[in-house]
Order: C-alpha cells, then sequence, then structure tokens
C-alpha cells in the first residue's frame, strides 16, 4: 500500500479536530466551516489515501462562551478566545502525543493560537509555515479591527504584551523558526513587528519574483536549514485568491493560484516532516452555494495534497 514514511509520526494516522468557532472576528457562519468540510467526505478522502483516521467529533464550542466577556483595550471576545483555543490546544497536543499528525479544521484563524501551542508542547522546535492574505501578527496596540483572528502570532511569539484573559498562552514560537507565504494585506503596525523582529515573509511579490517553487524551498530552508525540524502548516484558505476560494470572511484581491495553493501543500507533504495542519477561514455563509462548494472542495483537496496525494 502506502509507501509514506513520516519523520515525525509512529505511523500513518492522522486525528481530526473540528473546531466550529467564530469568535476570533466579527463575521457569522465561518463557525460552519468544519461540518461543511467533514460533510464534503474528507475523512473517507484521508482514509483512501492510506490514513488511519481518528475524529474528534463535532463538540459544541459555545458552551465555553463566557456569561461576560468585556472589551480588553480593543481586543474582543478574549475570554471567549482562550477558553476554546486552550481545549483545541490539549486536543492537538493528545493526537500528537499519540505518534498522530494533528488536522485541525476552523473556524476562524484565532483557533491557531491553541494548535501551535499544542504542537510546541510535543515538539518545542517545530517550525510554522503560515498561508495567509494577512500576516495575523497584531498585538493588542497594534489591531484596528480587535479582533484576535488578526494577532494570534504575535500571541505566539510572546509579542503581545501580557493580556491576563489570554493568560494560558505561552510564548512557544521564535522568529526564525516561522515563515510566510501569501502575504498582500498586512497593516502598518504588522509591518513594523516583522522587520523588527526579522521574519521572514514571502508576500505575492516574491510569489511573483521567483514563481511559487524557488519561494516554497526557500520557505522550509529558512524554518528547517537541516531539513530537521517538524513542520506545521497553518492555512488560511484567503491566502488563494479570492476567485478560487471565495467564501471567506476577509477575501483579497491578487492571491495565490489554485496549483500555487496546492503546489505549497505538495512540497510540505514531500517533506515528510509535517506534523500538524491548520485549515482556516472557510465560510459557507458567504457568496453562492457554487462558491461555497468551490472552497471547500479545494479546502478538502489542500490537505489530501499536504497528506499525500499526487498527481500522478
Ligand atoms: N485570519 C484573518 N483572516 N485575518 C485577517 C486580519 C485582518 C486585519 N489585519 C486585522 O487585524 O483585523
Ligand atoms: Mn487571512
Ligand atoms: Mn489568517
Amino acid at each position: 500500500m502506502s509507501t509514506y514514511k513520516p519523520k515525525f509520526l509512529k505511523s500513518q494516522s492522522v486525528g481530526v479536530i473540528p473546531v466550529p468557532f467564530s469568535g476570533g472576528q466579527k463575521r457569522d457562519g465561518v463557525d460552519h466551516g468544519p461540518v461543511k468540510i467533514i460533510q464534503f467526505g474528507l475523512l473517507d478522502q484521508l482514509k483512501e489515501l492510506g490514513w488511519s483516521v481518528t475524529f474528534d467529533g463535532h463538540r459544541d464550542y459555545t458552551q465555553l462562551r463566557p456569561a461576560s466577556d468585556p472589551p480588553v483595550g480593543k481586543l474582543l471576545n478574549t475570554r471567549y478566545v482562550s477558553a476554546v483555543t486552550e481545549s483545541v490546544a490539549s486536543s492537538v497536543q493528545a493526537h500528537l502525543e499519540k505518534g498522530s499528525l494533528a488536522l485541525t479544521l476552523g473556524g476562524d484563524h484565532s483557533i491557531a493560537l491553541g494548535t501551535f501551542a499544542g504542537t510546541a508542547r510535543v515538539h518545542p522546535d517545530a517550525a510554522l509555515i503560515w498561508i495567509d492574505a494577512h500576516a495575523d501578527i497584531n498585538t493588542p496596540e497594534t489591531t484596528d479591527s480587535g479582533n484576535i483572528h488578526g494577532c494570534p502570532v504575535s500571541f505566539l511569539l510572546g509579542i503581545a504584551g501580557h493580556v491576563k484573559e489570554l493568560g494560558w498562552v505561552k510564548p512557544c514560537l521564535t522568529p526564525d523558526r516561522l515563515v510566510y507565504i501569501g502575504l498582500r494585506d498586512v497593516d502598518a503596525g504588522e509591518k513594523k513587528i516583522l522587520k523588527e523582529n526579522g521574519i521572514k515573509a514571502f508576500s505575492m511579490h516574491e510569489v511573483d519574483k521567483y514563481g511559487i517553487a524557488k519561494v516554497v524551498e526557500m520557505a522550509i530552508q529558512h524554518v528547517s536549514p537541516n531539513r530537521s525540524r517538524p513542520i506545521h502548516l497553518s492555512f488560511d484558505v484567503d491566502g488563494l485568491d479570492p476567485s478560487v476560494a471565495p467564501s471567506t470572511g476577509t477575501p483579497v484581491r491578487g492571491g495565490l493560484t489554485f496549483r500555487e495553493g496546492h503546489y505549497i501543500c505538495e512540497a510540505i507533504h514531500e517533506t515528510g516532516c509535517l506534523v500538524a495542519m491548520d485549515l482556516m477561514e472557510v465560510n459557507p455563509s458567504l457568496e453562492d452555494d457554487e462558491a461555497v462548494f468551490q472552497t471547500v472542495t479545494i479546502g478538502c483537496s489542500l490537505v489530501r495534497c499536504a497528506m499525500g496525494e499526487t498527481l500522478l
């Protein structure tokens, strides 16, 4: 059957964690992403690729919503985000401790606070490859929107300052283990943070200039110079162009093509180092049925490519 030899997994097994959560931003519907993706048949598709699949089941995260959650400065839903992400971190950790890959389906990108924190508990050396139109590295000071889905990376790096409500998050990422691909809508404060911390980012400009193959090669080389680090791939579907993945809350034109998105996933699979993947920001209540179908379809195929589907 399968000849896949993952470097950091005990077996070709995956834990799938659906996180129907939208509290990291203001648009309804992104919490329905995971159900749609599962309905589309992702679990069977992964089994067909040779994976043994453990499904965590559809939990009701609204039970974690606190009775009161006033803004902390500009930041919204801090307690709610905190409770959900802390729980997600444990779920990811549990799958990784068993030697499985952890696949988390969002939900908005604030969830990645939890997913990478969970990864780092088991693989403290893990690299984070972040595919996105946005850098999601705002701090409580720099955020305009107050949406925590625009901030997870600053919390992971420990540059967000102390927010008591999100006190469980400990710095678990260093700038040298972080790389971005696909950026094209970066806030002024975020640009400053990227520069000051020497964070490597391949914007769409670099994708145009070098081509996606070279960019992915440089990105992996940057975060894992000896190809020895476990990789956590956090894929915000808005990294893709809105013509490719329309149903998402903060679309930005000029994004990755269908093939560029898939190439990234294929190349990361080829490293054999993938230990965790997030698929985030699929919002089935935005745009028409056809657009939703298109977005969910591509979300599933990105995951399959990262987990070994090939064209030939
Ligand atoms: N995960 C996302 N889609 N993030 C969008 C963030 C947009 C903007 N930079 C903000 O801070 O609100
Ligand atoms: Mn984004
Ligand atoms: Mn994002």
